[in-house]
């Protein structure tokens, strides 16, 4: 095959650069295609990738970094190696590698021309070699917070790009072509992992900050403030004669109304008692997602055991004799005792994330800004032995409690109306709800790739969110049900039916079919589904449940959420509190995962992007 005469020729040894990146490494010519202008080129490792003329440059323009520059050893990467190694070996490694190309992307965008030299290779901010040569006194304090700053606005400059994956189209042709036919690019093992390696590579990400959430340091204040204030006025508008938001405020009640130390002892006991059922060696054991460090963390998951054990324990109470309504009538100074062990619980969790190792710190929630900190979560799986609290507060105390919860406001329903049995209204929410929990538990092991415990640090928006949160304004419609009833019709019953059934059909197919994706892309079961390769060494779904919109599990929650407000009726706004507030949380949350996964896969996320046009409702958002 003879070449056409092009710019640079077959043998030729270059610098290509990496998709989605500014990084550049030394790559060989193997063939120029005229027609598609894409050269092949071959990296050290052996992956090929077609790049176009514009993202290869001569060997000239770059030199090996010159180690006499006070970069520390650890943070310096070996010249010859492809970005598409790290394939082979971890894609939390690559994460890092990736987010770390975040930064010299833009920081490198601003000087592209004139220093050509620090595109090379690098896995630290260019900034770096800048305050390396700046500074003599307080370098590593000084590097330390500017480093923070600048990720910051790197990652924000990364995004203005992201923001517009169109403008990507067509730039870069990520296939890999030894990947072409029908095989699958095998999913990386963590023990392909070189420890030593993933550990540097974990300890520099863990420097890096993801872009501030939630307004930032502004907006951490205003939800420390807000959200407790909003579980309150929940609390207290809704047991009101007419709850209607022009009925507003609700009267404030004593302080000391709020407060029972009955109350605090209840739910000390509840969470002692969840926490004895989570260390029983029952069920089974099974593994997290790899971390950065390329350790797999293992997990109790015998949820299903706890909530049995939980109702059996809660039918035997009721037979002895135990009055459950007292949870309708203390919830005020319920929800107090649990905010006040969700606070304490975040300061533990703040004070000792201080003392984590850098590879065991979550990407977001290390701005350096205490409150912001504080809020978003630092530490990504703090555990005290094998116990992990994130997992056992998102997973137990509060969605259990939730049904516990849920139970009482039928007895409280049945007891205020002297009624034989709870409305239909009533144990449909029951139900529904019920069925939501006993599905997430039983299915415990596919929240081990949620967003919660594969990427947020667990601070005080997590720890009150399962504490607080989720026990006592998810249980809104049964509370509210208690003191205003709404009676069914059969056939508005079978609607709310069969729209609950279709919402969770969605939810847990597309649910199961992403966690079993993830845990072993060669399932036979999947090997229908298409797929797009990314520079990580994992896969994207483009067909199946993925392929119909970006988040079909959302569709299916938001769904399900409907069904949980409508028989409730449409005399007030407030059982609707939820359907409006899983909107909002679902919408943000796709946006955060979004530039997550931009952040992560680059230009084969754009291509996803370009081939599922949808977010969550097909042809509508
Ligand atoms: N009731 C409630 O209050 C709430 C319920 N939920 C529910 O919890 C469940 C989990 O939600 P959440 O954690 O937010 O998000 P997901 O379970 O949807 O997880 C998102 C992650 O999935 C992976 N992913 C995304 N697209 C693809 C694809 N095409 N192919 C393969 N993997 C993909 C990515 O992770 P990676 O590539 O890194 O593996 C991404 O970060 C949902 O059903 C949601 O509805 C969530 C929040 C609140
Ligand atoms: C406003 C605020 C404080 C928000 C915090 C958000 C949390 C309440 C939610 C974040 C993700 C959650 C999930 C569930 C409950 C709510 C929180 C904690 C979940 C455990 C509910 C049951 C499901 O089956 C689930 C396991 C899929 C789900 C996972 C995410």
């Amino acid at each position: 095959m003879t070449m056409p005469p092009v710019k640079y020729q077959r043998g030729d040894m270059v610098m290509g650069r990496w998709p989605g990146s500014s990084l550049y490494y030394e790559v060989k010519v193997l063939a120029f295609d005229s027609k598609s202008q894409l050269y092949t080129v071959i990296y050290k490792d052996g992956t090929e990738l077609e790049l176009k003329e514009q993202d290869i440059k001569s060997t000239a323009g770059f030199q090996p970094r010159s180690r006499s520059r006070s970069r520390s050893p650890g943070r310096r990467r070996s010249r010859s190696r492809s970005p598409a190694r790290t394939t082979r070996r971890s894609s939390s490694r690559t994460a890092a590698a990736v987010a770390a190309a975040a930064i010299t992307d833009s920081a490198v965008s601003s000087r592209r021309d004139t220093r050509l030299k620090d595109v090379e290779v690098m896995l630290s901010p260019v900034q770096q070699t800048k305050e390396a040569e700046n500074n003599s006194n307080n370098r590593h304090e000084k590097k330390e917070e500017k480093q923070k700053e600048e990720n910051n606005t790197a990652n924000k400059v990364n995004e203005t790009t992201e923001a517009e994956p169109e403008k990507n189209q067509g730039r870069y042709n990520l296939r890999r072509r030894k990947d072409d036919g029908d095989a699958k690019p095998a999913e990386t093992r963590p023990e392909q992992l070189e420890e030593k390696e993933a550990k540097r590579v974990g300890a520099l990400a863990s420097t890096l900050s993801t872009p501030l959430d939630f307004g930032g340091k502004i907006g951490a204040y205003f939800w420390l403030l807000f959200l407790p204030a909003w579980v309150f006025f929940l609390v207290l508008q809704v047991n009101r004669e007419d709850p209607s938001l022009t009925n507003f405020p609700p009267p404030l009640p004593p302080l000391e109304a709020f407060w029972d130390a009955q109350a605090l002892g209840f739910v000390i006991l509840w969470i002692l008692f969840q926490a004895l059922l989570y260390v029983t060696p029952v069920g089974k054991l099974s593994e997290g997602m790899p971390l950065r460090s390329g350790e797999r963390l293992k997990y109790r998951t015998n949820g299903f055991f706890a909530i049995v054990v939980s109702a059996i324990t809660v039918a035997a109470a009721v037979h002895q004799g135990v009055d459950l309504t007292y949870i309708h009538s203390h919830f005020l100074q319920l929800a107090t005792a649990s905010l006040l062990i969700s606070i304490l619980l975040s300061v533990y969790l703040y004070i000792r994330s201080r003392y984590a190792a850098p590879e065991q710190l979550a990407l977001g929630g290390n701005s350096g800004n205490v409150v912001y900190d504080f809020f978003k979560g630092h530490e990504l799986n703090p555990r005290i032995k094998n116990f992990d609290l994130k997992f056992f507060c998102e997973m137990r105390p509060g969605l259990i409690g939730w049904c516990l919860i849920n139970f009482a406001m039928a007895l409280a329903e049945m007891k205020q109306h002297g009624l034989d049995a709870p409305s239909n209204s009533m144990i449909l929410v029951n139900l529904f709800q019920l069925l939501y929990v006993v599905d997430g538990l039983w299915n415990e092991e596919a929240i081990l790739t949620t967003m919660d415990l594969m990427h947020d640090g667990f601070g005080f928006m997590l720890a009150f969110g399962d504490l607080v949160w989720v026990p006592f304004t998810y249980t809104m419609q049964a509370y509210y049900l208690v003191s205003h009833p709404n009676p069914l019709s059969l056939p508005a019953l079978a609607a709310i039916v069969i729209l609950k059934l279709v919402g969770f059909y969605i939810f847990r197919k597309s649910n199961s079919e992403k966690n079993a994706f993830r845990r072993n892309p060669a399932d036979p079961r999947l090997s229908h589904l298409k797929t797009i390769p990314t520079a990580t060494g994992k896969s994207l779904l483009v067909s199946g449940w993925w392929g119909v919109v970006r988040h079909p599990n959302y569709l299916g929650d938001l769904l399900m959420a409907l069904a949980w407000s409508l028989p409730c009726g449409f005399s007030h706004l407030l059982p609707w509190y939820y359907m409006i507030y899983f909107i909002i949380l679902l919408v943000h949350r796709d946006s955060r995962d979004m530039s997550d996964c931009r952040r992560k896969y680059g230009s084969a996320w754009d291509e996803y992007c370009r081939t599922v046009r949808y977010r969550i409702i097909p042809r509508v958002y």
